[in-house]
């Protein structure tokens, strides 16, 4: 059987506190976005994992489709599987590809082998593979608090506008970014900052990541001014980094002329 694992953007991101197990209490919107990986499961005599697309560094035991599927394993008798993914949505980015093809293993899991797992289920499985995964589980807007695995459905239909991503060749940790913010709670959350018009957004949501990575990456703030200069509504970082998105009204393509970087846009359909 065969998926498409979508990326997300983070819509706001305030880190809120550290806490004692190491992990911030965060809070932020997600919105899933169409950018995506392809993964597909065939029964097997032998586990193996085929990566195509963008290159993974790691050793594919580290693949968080194998540590998702091998998580499911323990409790549910499963076949050997000969699992193909084609990665395509960049690494290091704050788009969630891991985490989401980690959440696309397990929905897959559950629906191939009629595992009669829940979403609350997945989700809880999802969570234990990272702070981002239980989103992907049921994969509609949210707004997540604590480590981000907290989710609440939000009402935000952006289906209408046009979505730029700019990933530069600048490859940021969670973990050092998250090490390197000083955490502070803001006085109102994203979750009421959304319910306003768009365009108030660029004066009110912030993501906290910005600043810091801004001073250490000029070419990060350059990029989103470029998306305000081309006439987004919104632009902003995802996550921790380093994709900056666009939001902008549909119609004229903005003209995007970053070689070095990855450049994906997406137009809404036309009718
Ligand atoms: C930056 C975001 O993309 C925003 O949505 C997520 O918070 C990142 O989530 P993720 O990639 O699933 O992160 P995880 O794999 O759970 O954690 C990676 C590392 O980031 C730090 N981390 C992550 C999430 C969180 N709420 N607090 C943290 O401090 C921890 O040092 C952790 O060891
Ligand atoms: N299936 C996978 N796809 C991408 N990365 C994976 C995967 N499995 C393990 N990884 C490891 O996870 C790291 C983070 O990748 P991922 O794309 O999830 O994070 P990210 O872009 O930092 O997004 P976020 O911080 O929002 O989760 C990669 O550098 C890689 O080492």
């Amino acid at each position: 059987m065969l998926c498409f694992p979508n990326a997300k953007i983070n819509i706001g991101l305030n880190i809120v506190e550290k806490r004692t197990d190491g992990f911030h209490n965060i809070e932020t919107v997600f919105y899933p976005i169409s950018l995506c990986d392809a993964l597909e499961i065939i029964p097997a005599n032998k586990t193996s994992l085929t990566i195509s697309g963008i290159e993974l560094s790691d050793q594919a035991h580290d693949n968080l489709v194998i540590k998702a599927f091998n998580m499911v394993k323990v409790d549910f008798d499963l076949p050997e599987l000969s699992i193909f993914l084609h990665k395509n949505i960049p690494l290091g980015a704050g788009l969630g590809g891991g985490s989401s093809d980690a959440a696309a293993m397990i929905r897959l899991l559950n629906k191939t082998f009629a595992l009669g797992l829940g979403d609350d289920q997945m989700e809880n499985y999802a969570a234990k593979l990272g702070s981002d995964c239980a989103f992907f589980i049921r994969n509609v807007p949210a707004y997540a608090t604590q480590r981000g695995e907290i989710l609440a459905p939000v009402e935000l239909d952006l289906a209408a506008y046009l979505f730029v991503v700019i990933k530069p060749p600048v490859h940021i940790s969670t973990r050092e970014a998250y090490g390197s913010i000083i955490p502070k709670k803001q006085n109102v959350s994203v979750n009421e900052l959304i319910k306003h018009p768009i365009e108030t957004w660029k004066n009110t949501i912030v993501n906290d990541f910005e600043s810091v990575m801004f001073s250490k990456y000029p070419k990060l703030n350059d990029i989103k001014t470029m998306l305000y200069n081309k006439g987004a509504l919104y632009a902003a970082m995802s996550g921790s980094g380093s994709a900056i998105f666009g939001i902008f009204p549909s119609g004229d393509i903005p003209k995007i002329d970053l070689p070095d970087c990855f450049v994906w846009i997406h137009q809404p359909p036309q009718n």
